[in-house]
């Protein structure tokens, strides 16, 4: 499965990347998601694949493209029994977040990305979009820190997996009033915070490698992004716990349905039996492989963002692989004109 998928998967965030790009500072985040999705798409339909969408933009109806259930790759096009035989082709999931943090675009912030992970058939949890109480922490402290364990406990914990003190670690949260109670106890532990206004997707990864000063995620994102972040730390080797939830008054926010029983059915009716269980990395992307690709449209701590140069565009993407057990940064110059001016090297 890996193999030429790989290598497509980078060429289709880095379009939806370089799309996004474009609308870089100029405060109109729907224009500058619209146009990755519709650049992920393009591209993704080149692809000779049986993809299918399992988290995407929402359902059909409030999203024309990359809605759940979608089927994508050459084989979805309408005369795509002229060149291909859908029997060769193995079935796929596809996971997309075409802009992922599209305040952060919007307002010329860093860290935004354009992202996907794939997986077989039935190999990444369907989420609901509800919230996802999350855990992200370094390979050094997998399956040690966990999510029913207070902050306090798990600060003590990682301290001791990745021997620091604990005023040498510092923990991203999302800067939102639900997390109030939660920002207070990691300073009072000892802790530094970082907060952030968008992108948890990036802060988890980011705890998969040393270097980015990032050693822990904790609090409540969005669940589509949870499982996106734990297909790239099941494949990474980090640690990465979530939990749904479905209760409107823990978020206070947002996008989470009319009531708490309201939510409760809809977890029923998509099978979820038990809506408190934690989940682990494993279960959010269970498939045999796994997949995952990023590529930075604002610079982050893991990837540069898009450069523009006269006639191209510089990239960097990180593709993850658990099969072939990379993590593999990928450096592109992309050239727009047949005869650019200039390829820029830095
Ligand atoms: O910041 C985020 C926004 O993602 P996007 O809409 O694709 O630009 C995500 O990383 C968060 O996980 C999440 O969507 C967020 O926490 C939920 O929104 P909010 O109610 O503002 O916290
Ligand atoms: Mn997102
Ligand atoms: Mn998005």
């Amino acid at each position: 499965m890996e193999n030429t998928l790989g290598l497509e998967i980078i060429e289709v965030v880095e379009q939806a990347a370089i799309a996004s790009a474009r609308w870089m500072g100029k405060g109109e985040k729907n224009t500058a998601d619209e146009v990755a999705v519709e650049a992920m798409r393009e591209r993704m339909n080149k692809i000779y694949m049986r993809g299918r969408i399992v988290i995407g933009e929402g359902e059909r109806d409030d999203a024309p493209m990359l809605y759940i259930g979608e089927e994508v790759g050459i084989c979805s096009q309408p005369d795509a029994k002229d060149f291909c035989n859908p029997d060769e082709l193995i079935e796929i999931d596809i996971a997309v977040d075409p802009c992922e943090g599209t305040n952060l675009v919007a307002y010329g912030q860093p860290g935004s990305m354009a992202v996907l992970a794939i997986s077989q058939k039935g190999g990444l949890f369907a989420a609901p979009d509800f919230y996802m109480k999350k855990i992200a922490a370094p390979p050094a402290a997998k399956g040690k820190v966990d999510i029913n364990k207070s902050a306090t406990e798990n600060l003590k914990i990682l301290s001791e997996c990745l021997d620091r003190g604990i005023d040498e670690l510092v923990v991203v949260v999302m800067k939102r009033e639900r997390h109030n109670d939660l920002i207070k106890e990691i300073r009072e532990a000892g802790a530094r915070v970082q907060l952030i206004s968008d992108g948890d997707v990036g802060a988890a990864i980011s705890c998969g490698f040393a270097g980015t000063n990032i050693h822990a995620l904790m609090g409540i994102g969005a669940a589509p992004e949870g499982v996106i972040s734990a297909a790239a730390m099941r494949a990474l080797g980090g640690h990465f716990q979530g939990q749904l939830i479905y209760d409107p008054a823990i978020v206070k926010t947002g996008l989470i349905g009319e009531s708490k029983e309201a939510n409760l059915d809809r977890l029923k009716s998509m099978n979820i039996t038990d809506p408190d269980k934690v989940y682990d990395a494993h279960e959010l992307a269970s498939g045999e492989t796994v997949l995952f690709a990023a590529c930075g449209i604002t610079t982050g701590n893991l990837m540069q963002g898009v450069r523009f140069f006269a006639g191209g565009a510089r990239t960097q993407s990180l593709v993850i692989s658990n099969q072939s057990r990379t993590a593999r940064f990928v450096d592109t110059i992309h050239m727009f004109d047949k005869q650019p001016k200039e390829l820029q090297l830095h």
